[in-house]
This record gives C-alpha cells, structure tokens and sequence, in this order.
C-alpha cells in the first residue's frame, strides 16, 4: 500500500493537521496517512511536551472516524531525538509490504538540508508538499524542481499547536480548532492549563 507519513509533535492534533491529511488522501494517489508522533523532534526544545502517551491519545481520537487516517507510535521505541531517516529504515523493516512517503509543508521544505541524511532520504522516498503561509517572498527551496517532489494543492490552515496551548492557558476558547472529542480530552483532563 502506498502511505504517506505526516511526522510531528501533535502538542496537540489540531484540524490544520486533520485537513492537510484528508487532503492527500482524497487528492494524491496515497492511499493511507500515518500521524508518526515524535517523542522528540531533533530542532525542537522538549520543555512544554505533554508525554508520548498524551499526544497518541489525541491523535488516537482524532482519527478513529477516518478509515485511511491511523496514528503511529514506531517512535516511541527509537533513540531521542528522533531523527527521520532512522524511523524510516525501522518501518521498511517492519512493513516491507508497503511503500512509505513523506508528506511535509514548504517550510519544512526550505530547511530539509538541515535533515540528517536528507540525500539518502531524496534517493528512496518521494515527498509530498503542501503550502504554508509566508511573510513576504515564497520560501525557496534546492528541492522544489526534484523528481522526487510533489507539490500537493492542499488549503492553507494557518493554525498552530503553539497557539492552541497558550489560548487554552488564556482561558480562551478555541473549541472549532480542535476536532470535538479532542478538545473534551484536553478539557477533561485539564491539559495545557
Ligand atoms: N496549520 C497547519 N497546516 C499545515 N501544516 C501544519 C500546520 N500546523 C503544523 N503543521 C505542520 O505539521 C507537522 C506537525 O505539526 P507539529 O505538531 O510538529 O507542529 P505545530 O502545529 O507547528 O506545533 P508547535 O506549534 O507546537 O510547534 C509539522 O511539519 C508542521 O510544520
Ligand atoms: O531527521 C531530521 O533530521 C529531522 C529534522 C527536523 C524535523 N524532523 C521531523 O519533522 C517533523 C516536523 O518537525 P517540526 O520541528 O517542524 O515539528 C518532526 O516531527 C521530525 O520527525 C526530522
């Protein structure tokens, strides 16, 4: 089967990430998208993470509805930080039977040089990219002509997990951002208080 992963901190799942995920599924020839929940994003400071277990739970919920949508915990298990190229050589190993892309935003795009092993990356796997919003000029990137690279005409949602948590600690409500049973979880159990 052909999956697209969608790598990240889900701190927390918000319907930015749900709407770019049904895109690729109804709009690109992937055929299931798996939410990998980073326990520790190489670039990122592990400060304000709610635990691993948490963020699965959110995704977890999030998902249940959409047959072709599933979360994934592989990286639960692998050395922190998580760097992708490792999780990936861990899924070929463990579902040889599939064909594993990446699905990741032009910003993500413009600083994929930074990845570890980026160029083995590029050789085996294809790279599905939807926009972002941008000040200014459009972020260039060394890959936007690759073969490899397959821009995706997602819709922008420009919601972000950073923004969610500190509304919630606003006492503010932010309920149409989060899917429904996401937004009782984290209300139920007090989260980002
Ligand atoms: N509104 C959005 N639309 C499309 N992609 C998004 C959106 N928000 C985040 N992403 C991307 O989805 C992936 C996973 O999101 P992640 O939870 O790591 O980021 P985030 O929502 O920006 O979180 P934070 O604000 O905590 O940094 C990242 O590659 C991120 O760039
Ligand atoms: O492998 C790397 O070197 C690498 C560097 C930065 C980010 N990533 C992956 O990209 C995902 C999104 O990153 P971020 O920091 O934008 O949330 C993150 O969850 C990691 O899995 C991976």
């Amino acid at each position: 089967m052909k999956i697209g992963l969608y790598f990240g901190t889900f701190n927390p799942i918000h319907i930015g990430h749900l709407i770019i995920a049904n895109h690729m599924v109804e709009f690109s020839d992937l055929e299931e998208v798996w939410f990998v929940i980073t326990p520790h994003s190489p670039f990122k400071k592990k400060s304000s993470l709610l635990g691993d277990n948490h963020r699965y739970q959110l995704v977890q919920i999030a998902t249940e509805d959409y047959r072709r949508l599933k979360p994934s915990t592989i990286e639960f298990r692998l050395p922190q930080p998580n760097y992708t190229i490792n999780t990936l050589v861990h899924l070929e190993e463990k579902y040889p039977q599939h064909q594993f892309n990446l699905i990741m935003g032009e910003d993500n795009l413009a600083s994929f040089h930074k990845w570890k092993n980026y160029e083995v990356i590029l050789e085996e796997y294809d790279i599905y990219v939807y926009p972002r919003i941008y000040n200014g000029e459009k972020p260039k990137s060394q890959f936007d002509n690759h073969p490899k690279v397959h821009q995706v005409d997602a819709p922008i949602m420009e919601i972000s997990s950073t923004f969610i948590r500190k509304a919630i600690a606003d006492k503010k409500n932010i309920e149409p951002l989060l899917p429904n049973k996401v937004w009782e979880y984290i209300e139920h159990m007090n989260f980002y208080k």
